[in-house]
């Protein structure tokens, strides 16, 4: 039926359903009963199933093989695929597996929650004769989630674990608990007859130790947590840029935000290198929310965080904070690399135009990842790298920015990185428009974003590099007495390499005052396995060989101490480094400092000339020098420990790096 244009609508056959209505009036409806079809929308297609359910399964696509089936497309092919699936299976149940039972626990892939699961493949380490189960473990399946995705990493987090959130940016903001920071008094390390002669030990070493007995309590402990859940996280990913020296990493763990962190931290691998991946070299089983046993010996708190090298294994308990996995990995490639002749380092690094590399050594929130993060140069890492006979490679994937009073226009390529996949530890934000609050310190100080560095737009992939030209040492002074940049010779870089100051403000502490100075040698003890002057003595090699030059930065403060003076601004550092850069701090004019003997030049392009030197910003010259003294005493004093270790041969290097301290 239509209208006749008119707003009266034709007669229908009988004739009574409607009536003449006066013209500019809406029609009536006429209804028929002639006609029995339906009123149907034909505009837009239909869904093509039946059932919600059906319409469901419409939704998502089965991922593809991750190859191409070589060879012919046979049963024989679709079956290694099958074989494939199995071994990695088996793999996982062998990771899981108590020492104590016959076998590892029943894993299986996927979400226990899933519906669509199909028939599950099971899977056991090494299937022994049908027995009686001894326990209710071993009845049980582990479900594993294995190398998810970002989303799917996602979604777990939000549904599953408490304090995860979708910022209004599309990070996930997630809470590490109790821990926020690392606890380095709760790391041991498995002395044995080997690790007894190749460690550092004893006085400043981070190492503490623990005997094979007790790590295997512990790793009793975190596994049979780990199989006691509904499920476990797994990653298989990689350590190492440069393609010789990758190292193959496996992380257990509990919870969607470890996994999503590890995701960002560690290499991602290529669909195809997951299928070659094999056995893994090094496997951490982090149970972080189960406490140690504090009955168990050497454990002095319920936080442990166990590494054996022999049994390339790290265990852990009692902490959330998910930096631990990644610089346990970086205690592991501090005792690998060096036994290749590989410098690990604690430090950034980037690369210029013309392919300049700088490294960037120091002690955690003194700048790494902000100064080696820049608009200007190619990112190659922001925290821990190699230095091969080649060049300098990554041992990351991504990185771990502070956050703190985080600002757009001050480090607008770390704000832009704060996106979708991205996991914000720790951090504030407005309950309603999920914005975040950087200035907010309620949880932590140390709130943090991880990001894969492909999140960087100019970052270098791969994360290689030719040897650095410029090795930039960053100190955070907040006694405000070192120079804002000084040249060094090379044993000056080895004395303030070996030394690693920098200072820890007092914050809002009750009761102190003062700064406190902190020395940690290598810009990293927490970390480093071996010895400090064995790293340092690769260190001078490498830099001596390739004639790169060694600077000192102080990103603290100046003007006076921390309460009195400020710290420098960051556009300052910027400039100081951007004339590292160009060359053209090579070649200003240097003066000579009393007491630390360093050389600092007079002018540096679009920084004030008078603060180069910091006695011009003290306004009381007395304070200055006695707190330059002061922070020279605590110098000399750290070095102590150091003086009775040869580097080189005959020990000149020793002499002349003393020499190379404050003098006074
Ligand atoms: N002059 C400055 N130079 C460098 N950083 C500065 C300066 N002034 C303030 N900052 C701030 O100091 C912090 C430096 O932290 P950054 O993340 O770079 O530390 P990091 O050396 O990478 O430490 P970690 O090893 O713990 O990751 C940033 O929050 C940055 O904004
Ligand atoms: O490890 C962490 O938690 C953060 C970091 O990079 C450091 O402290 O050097
Ligand atoms: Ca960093
Ligand atoms: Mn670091």
């Amino acid at each position: 039926m239509a209208a006749n244009g008119n707003g009266e609508m034709a007669m229908n056959g009988k004739g009574a359903a409607t009536a003449r209505k006066p013209k500019g009036l809406l029609p009536s409806i006429t209804t028929s009963d002639k006609h029995h079809d339906v009123c149907h929308d034909m505009s837009a297609p239909t869904v093509k199933a039946q059932t919600i359910d059906e319409l469901h399964s419409l939704q998502k696509k089965k991922s593809a093989p991750t190859t191409p089936i070589k060879g012919f497309q046979s049963t024989f092919a679709a079956l290694s695929e099958e074989e494939r699936q199995k071994q990695q299976l088996q793999s996982i149940s062998a990771s899981l597996a108590s020492l104590t039972r016959e076998t590892g626990p029943k894993v299986v892939r996927g979400d226990p929650a899933s519906k669509s699961q199909t028939s599950p493949r099971v899977h056991q380490q090494h299937v022994a004769e049908p027995a009686i189960s001894a326990s209710d473990s071993s009845l049980k399946f582990t479900h594993v989630l294995y190398n998810l995705s970002p989303a799917e990493l996602y979604e777990q987090a939000i549904h599953y674990e408490k304090g995860s959130f979708i910022t209004s940016t599309g990070a996930l903001a997630t809470l590490s608990g109790a821990k926020t920071g690392r606890a380095p008094r709760d790391k041991r390390v498995v002395k044995d007859d080997v690790t007894g002669e190749e460690l550092w030990w004893g006085k400043g070493s981070p190492n503490i130790e623990m005997d094979e007995h007790t790590f295997m309590v512990n790793r009793e402990r975190a596994v049979d947590y780990l199989n006691s859940l509904d499920k476990v996280f797994v990653n298989d990913q990689f350590l190492n840029w440069d393609p010789e020296n990758r190292i193959k990493v496996r992380i257990v763990s509990a919870r969607a935000y470890h996994s999503l962190f590890m995701h960002n931290m560690c290499i991602r691998p290529t669909p195809e290198e997951l299928e070659d991946f094999g056995t893994p070299d090094f496997t951490i089983y982090n149970a972080g929310q189960f406490p140690c046993n504090r009955y168990t010996h050497y454990m002095t708190s319920s936080t442990s965080i166990d590494l054996n090298l022999a049994r390339r294994e790290m265990v852990i308990l009692g902490t959330q904070y998910a930096g631990e996995m990644k610089k346990g990995l970086f205690s592991v490639m501090h005792y690998l690399m060096p036994k290749r002749r590989i410098l690990s380092l604690h430090s950034g690094c980037n690369m210029g135009k013309d392919g300049d590399v700088a490294l960037f050594f120091g002690l955690s929130g003194t700048g790494k990842t902000t100064l080696s993060t820049d608009p200007n140069r190619y990112l190659i890492g922001d925290d821990e790298h190699c230095w091969t006979e080649t060049g300098v490679s990554n041992i990351e994937g991504g990185c771990y920015a502070k956050c703190i009073d985080l600002s757009r226009e001050k480090e607008p390529e770390i704000w832009n990185a704060i996106k979708f996949g991205t996991v914000l530890e720790n951090v504030v934000f407005e309950e309603h428009t999920r914005e975040v609050d950087y200035a907010d310190k309620s949880v932590t100080e140390n709130t943090r974003a991880s990001y894969p560095i492909e999140y960087i737009p100019n970052a270098k992939i791969p994360c290689v590099g030719p040897h650095p030209k410029n090795v930039i040492l960053l100190a955070c002074d907040a006694f405000g007495v070192l120079p804002p940049v000084s040249k060094l010779n090379l044993a000056q870089t080895m004395y303030h390499f070996i030394s690693g100051y920098t200072a820890l403000v007092a914050g809002t502490e009750e009761g102190v005052k003062e700064p406190r100075a902190t020395f940690s040698a290598c810009f990293g003890a927490a970390f480093i396995m071996m010895h400090p002057t064995k790293y340092a003595a690769m260190l001078a090699e490498k830099m001596q060989k390739h004639g790169a030059t060694g600077w000192l930065v102080n990103t603290g403060w100046s003007g006076g101490s921390y309460g009195s003076g400020s710290r420098i601004k960051l556009a300052y550092t910027r400039k100081i480094i951007d004339a590292i850069h160009s060359g053209s701090l090579l070649k200003a004019e240097y003066k000579k400092t009393k007491v630390f003997g360093l050389e600092i030049p007079t002018e540096v392009e679009g920084v004030p000339s008078e603060i180069l030197d910091p006695v011009n910003t003290w306004s009381n010259k007395l304070g200055y020098e006695d707190t330059l003294m002061k922070l020279a005493g605590l110098f000399k004093n750290n070095f102590e420990t150091f003086t009775d270790h040869k580097i080189g041969k005959g020990n000149e290097l020793t002499e002349e790096i003393l020499a190379a301290g404050p003098n006074f």
